[in-house]
């Protein structure tokens, strides 16, 4: 059938979209910028009535609009938040949800979300922002490959947001009218992250980052103030690769001066891989339509066994604290859930499986103004990112350390070294009467 008329045929009010929804099934929204936003109103609108008792959401990075609806205070006995990895919205939103147990948070690494969302749990609705059809029928998920390029094949049910403003990309991106069955229109501006200025700390750690990246490396960037600090100090490389979970602002301009051009990539050669994109609308025009620009769902792009493909391989993540055995927490503070375990230790396992490959994680060596050590003798509240085996470099303000290969001993001595003076006596004294040392 005409791709044209079929349009015709299942463009429907939001309302009308939502209605296929029942009690106590499960919805899985889109992530980040690809949240619907108009969706996700006519979905808080239609749970408050009798039909429902309870509604299961499952996503990432909880965008404002979902704060502003689903999460409101007032549906929190009727909607069971399931975030695979909290955002600013989120943690808001559960400040002020009066029954907090309500909103679970789901450990999860990147690469196996799609898997989780339509294998452990029955996907029965799937909701996602798109770009505009094309004349062959082909919607694209533009900034958002990630899980969403495996539920839609896999959801009972598919509803898609179209917005102009949602760039068209390449890759496993495409979805065909065929595979939705039920399209609404709204064109609205993307969701922006503003980016802030690093601090003068995060650009120390990222000098000491950045003079371990050579020409012709491919690299991951993680979320958080250093990732984007070391690509600000990259403008004299040459050469640079791309295949990472995240594509942000400072990539571009690396791309639009020719340094990222993927030239010596042992693999996927001059194409600049991503699975979720967050940043301005520059950087939305410019993936628009952009051949070089190529996204891939999750299950691939942070699948180790294709990260270690890339020779070179470098990836750079953020982290929260560090014990003095290497162990890395990246996602819980004092006990609760901050973000996720999201890509990072994909990434870890991926780039020390590449030949040449490395891995860095980067943290401030103190918080709280520099009233708490993030090197500690035990991780507070025991979630594990990456584990002891898998942590190679750790990167402070005041060095960075291989731990591979180190003995416990060794270790312990080692992140003891580039802890902050204050805290490295205390931290000796603890190593010693625990056995460490
Ligand atoms: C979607 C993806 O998967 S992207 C790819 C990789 N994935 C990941 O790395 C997932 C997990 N990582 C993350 O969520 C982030 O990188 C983080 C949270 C680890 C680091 O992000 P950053 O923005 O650099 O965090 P930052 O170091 O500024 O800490 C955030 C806040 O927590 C506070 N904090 C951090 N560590 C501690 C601590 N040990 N004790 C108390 N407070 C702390 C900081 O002081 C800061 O507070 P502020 O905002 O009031 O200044």
């Amino acid at each position: 059938m005409d791709v044209e008329i079929l349009y015709q045929q299942k463009l429907t009010s939001p309302e009308n979209a939502c209605a296929v929804l029942r009690d106590k099934q499960n919805l899985i929204l889109g992530m980040g910028v690809a949240m619907p936003p108009r969706l996700v109103e006519a979905v808080a609108n239609i749970i408050k009535g009798d039909d429902f008792s309870v509604l299961n959401i499952y996503y990432m990075h909880g965008s404002q609009v979902l704060s502003e609806t689903l999460l409101k205070p007032e549906l929190s006995h009727k909607i069971c938040p399931r975030p695979l990895f909290m955002s600013s919205h989120d943690r808001a939103a559960l400040k002020c949800l009066p029954n907090r147990s309500l909103m679970e948070f789901v450990p999860a690494t990147f690469h196996q979300v799609g898997r989780l969302l339509t294998e452990q749990i029955e996907p029965h609705c799937f909701m996602v922002t798109v770009s505009p059809m094309d004349k062959h029928g082909y919607f694209s998920l533009g900034t958002n490959a990630d899980y969403g390029a495996s539920v839609i094949r896999k959801a009972h049910h598919v509803v898609v947001e179209v917005n102009d403003n949602m760039p068209r990309t390449f890759g496993e991106c495409s979805v065909h009218i065929s595979e939705v069955d039920a399209i609404i229109e709204y064109h609205t501006p993307l969701t922006e992250i503003p980016s802030h200025p690093p601090s003068d700390i995060d650009i120390k750690i990222a000098h000491l980052i950045a003079d371990r990246i050579n020409d012709g490396d491919t690299l991951q960037m993680g979320v958080g103030g250093v990732p984007s600090a070391v690509l600000s100090l990259l403008k004299n490389h040459k050469d640079l690769g791309l295949h990472s979970e995240l594509f942000c602002p400072a990539m571009v301009d690396l791309i639009r001066t020719g340094v990222i051009n993927g030239k010596k990539k042992s693999w996927m050669q001059h194409k600049h891989i991503f699975t979720l994109a967050l940043g301005d609308k520059a950087m939305y025009d410019f993936m628009d339509d952009n051949p070089s620009i190529v996204g891939y769902p999750a299950s691939w792009v942070n699948n180790p066994s294709i990260i270690q493909k890339n020779h070179n391989m470098v990836s750079v993540n953020a982290a929260i604290e560090v014990d003095l055995s290497g162990q890395i927490n990246a996602e819980q503070i004092a006990g609760q859930t901050f973000s996720g375990t999201g890509g990072q230790l994909d990434f870890v396992r991926g780039a020390y499986s590449s030949r040449g490959g490395r891995s860095f994680i980067a943290l401030n060596a103190t918080a709280k103004k520099g009233a708490v050590s993030r090197i500690v003798l035990r991780l507070d509240g025991g979630a594990v990112t990456d584990t002891r085996m898998d942590t190679h470099f750790v990167v402070t303000e005041y060095g960075c350390v291989d731990l591979k290969g180190l003995s416990l001993p060794q270790r312990a001595k080692a992140l003891i070294g580039i802890a902050h003076p204050d805290f490295r006596e205390a931290l000796t004294q603890q190593a010693m009467e625990s056995g460490c040392i």
